[in-house]
């Protein structure tokens, strides 16, 4: 089956507030797929659904064939959009704290990807820069040998230079033959990146397409074209 992920009905509300509104999906393997809206479009209450913080929702969700699981939870990798870890830790002990968590963790990989970002393990994660605490925390999201990868903003509030490096170490590094879902705003940055994207609008899918087809047929870049059909009256 080539299907990772698909999404039937789903239905978030908070209180009187529709976060998504009957979302329906199908996400394939080995795909990278840009999840593209406006600022309160429901980007991170859907990517939240999927890697299950949370749990209230009507609707199904299917993780590579099987119902959304505690143990579907194995299968992803996220990186969220602020940073996760607690920064009192040593790196190695961060490490080893990874290695204990997720047998699919893989440390030659992380070793690899740490010795490109230029950090040491032996220091502590507050010693670090803000951009070096960026980088240690998609070395760690990336050094899983995961089925999906979801990226919540991973170059927001970093200088170009950085948003480069992200964005190539992403591309490069995840595991192969998985599906990589990956939220932004800086869409200049990653129009050349997608195969597919999906526009959110206020909770809905407004659409599903191959960026081949959607620039294709609008005639105009990912940019123009999400500033088009975005465009406050
Ligand atoms: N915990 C919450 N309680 C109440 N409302 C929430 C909560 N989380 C999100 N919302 C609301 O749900 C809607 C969707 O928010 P969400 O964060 O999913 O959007 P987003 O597309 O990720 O936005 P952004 O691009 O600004 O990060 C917004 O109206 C937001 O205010």
């Amino acid at each position: 089956m080539n299907t990772i992920i698909k999404i039937n009905n789903l239905t978030k509300s908070y209180g009187s507030l529709n976060a998504l509104v009957n979302v329906n999906l199908e996400l394939k393997k080995g795909k990278i797929i840009g999840l593209l809206g406006p600022n309160g479009s429901g980007k991170t209450t859907l990517i939240k659904v999927l890697t299950g913080l949370l749990k209230q929702y009507s609707g199904t969700v299917y993780i590579d064939g099987h119902l959304k699981s505690n143990k579907s939870k194995a299968l992803i990798s996220y990186l969220p959009d602020q940073l996760f870890f607690d920064s009192w830790m040593k790196i190695k002990d961060l490490k080893n704290y990874y290695k204990d968590m997720y047998t699919d963790f893989d440390h030659d990989r992380f070793q690899v990807l740490l010795k490109k970002f230029k950090i040491e393990d032996r220091v502590y994660i507050k010693k670090l820069s803000k951009g070096n605490q960026e980088k240690l925390q998609l070395a760690l999201v990336l050094s899983r040998r995961a089925k999906i990868y979801i990226f919540d903003e991973p170059i927001g509030g970093v200088d170009p230079a950085l948003r480069q490096i992200i964005l190539d170490t992403i591309m490069n590094e995840h595991e192969p033959d998985s599906t990589v879902l990956l939220s932004t705003h800086q869409i200049y940055d990653v129009e050349s990146l997608f195969d597919e994207v999906i526009f959110l609008k206020e909770g809905r899918v407004l659409l599903h397409k191959p960026i081949d087809e959607l620039i294709e047929t609008s005639g105009m870049s990912l940019l123009e074209t999400f500033k088009e059909v975005f465009k406050y009256a």
